[in-house]
C-alpha cells in the first residue's frame, strides 16, 4: 500500500502530514520519529495525520481529527500551526468545502477560519494561567508565568535580547510543577501589541515557531499587564502570527504554505 506525504509548514514549524482518513497506519513512535528526522527521514517538527473522527472513535463535532505527534514520537494534545496547516490541507483537498468549520484535537474541538489569501484563524480555546515557576537557561534563572492551552507553558518575559540565549540544549525547569513536561517560551516585548519570541518545544527542541507558545505569551504578557483582553502580533524566527485575546480566550492567525507532496517507500516504512 503506497503511503502518501505531504510536507508544510506554519511561520517555518514545519510538518509531515500523512492522510489515513480510515486510520489504518500502524503510526508507531518510531516511525514518527524517523519521519521527523532530518537525516534519515523527510524532516519535520512534528507528524499530522488526516484521520476521521470516527475511525479513532474519539468524540468530536468535526469530522476530521488532527492526530499531533511530535518529532521524538510523543503525542501532544494540540498545535497551533499545526491545526492551521491541517485546516488549509482540509480546504486545499476539498475535504471540507466551506472556509469555516471544526476540526477534532486532543485538547478539544477547534473551530477554525481559512481566509480567502489563505492565512487561517484558529479559535484555541482558553488560555489558562496555571501559576509561577523557572526555567534554568546556561546557569540562568528565568521566572515565567505557567499557561494551559491545552498543552503546558512556561512564558519567561526576559530583558536581554532572545536572539542571544542559548537554546541548543533543553533547558532545565521544576518536573514536580510540570510532570508531562513543558514547552519553554522566552519573550522580548517590543511594543505596544508586539512580542518576539523564540520557543524550546516539548518532545522537538528550539522550533521556528510555536502557536500555542504564541497564545501562551500573549495571555502571560496580559496577565502580567492586569488584564485577559487585547491583541498582539508575535515575531519568531519563522515569521509573524496574530494573537487575539477575549477574557482568556485565544484567536491565532498566520500563514501555511506546502512544499512538497510524495510517496513513501514501502520498504522504508516497514523498518522505520
Ligand atoms: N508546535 C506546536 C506545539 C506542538 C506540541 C508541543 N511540542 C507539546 O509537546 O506540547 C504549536 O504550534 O502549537
Amino acid at each position: 500500500m503506497a503511503i502518501e506525504f505531504l510536507k508544510g509548514h506554519g511561520t517555518q514549524n514545519d510538518f509531515v502530514l500523512l492522510p489515513d482518513p480510515d486510520g489504518l497506519l500502524d503510526l508507531t513512535p518510531s516511525r514518527v520519529a524517523a519521519l521527523c528526522d532530518r537525516q534519515r527521514g523527510l524532516g519535520a517538527d512534528g507528524v499530522l495525520r488526516v484521520v476521521r473522527s470516527t475511525a479513532l472513535g474519539l468524540p468530536s463535532e468535526g469530522e476530521w481529527f488532527m492526530d499531533y505527534r511530535n518529532a521524538d514520537g510523543s503525542v501532544a494534545e494540540m498545535c497551533g500551526n499545526g491545526m492551521r496547516v491541517f485546516a488549509r490541507y482540509l480546504t486545499d483537498t476539498g475535504l471540507e468545502s466551506g472556509s469555516e468549520f471544526v476540526v477534532g484535537s486532543r485538547a478539544g474541538d477547534k473551530p477554525v477560519l481559512v481566509r480567502p489569501d489563505g492565512e487561517v484563524t484558529v479559535h484555541m480555546g482558553p488560555a489558562a494561567i496555571t501559576g509561577a515557576s523557572v526555567a534554568l537557561v546556561d546557569g540562568r534563572n528565568f521566572s515565567g508565568v505557567a499557561v494551559n492551552v491545552g498543552n503546558p507553558h512556561l512564558v519567561s518575559i526576559v530583558e536581554d535580547d532572545v536572539a542571544e540565549l542559548d537554546l541548543r540544549d533543553q533547558p532545565r525547569y521544576d518536573e514536580d510543577f510540570f510532570p508531562e513536561g513543558v514547552n519553554l517560551e522566552f519573550v522580548n516585548p517590543i511594543g505596544e501589541g508586539a512580542l518576539r519570541m523564540r520557543v524550546y518545544e516539548r518532545g522537538v527542541g528550539e522550533t521556528r515557531s510555536c502557536g500555542t507558545g504564541t497564545v501562551a505569551a500573549v495571555a502571560a504578557a496580559l496577565h502580567l499587564a492586569g488584564t485577559d483582553t487585547g491583541e498582539s502580533t508575535v515575531d519568531i524566527p519563522g515569521g509573524r502570527v496574530t494573537v487575539a485575546l477575549d477574557h482568556g480566550a485565544a484567536t491565532l492567525t498566520g500563514p501555511v504554505e506546502f512544499v512538497a507532496r510524495g510517496e513513501l517507500f514501502d520498504d522504508w516504512w516497514a523498518q522505520a
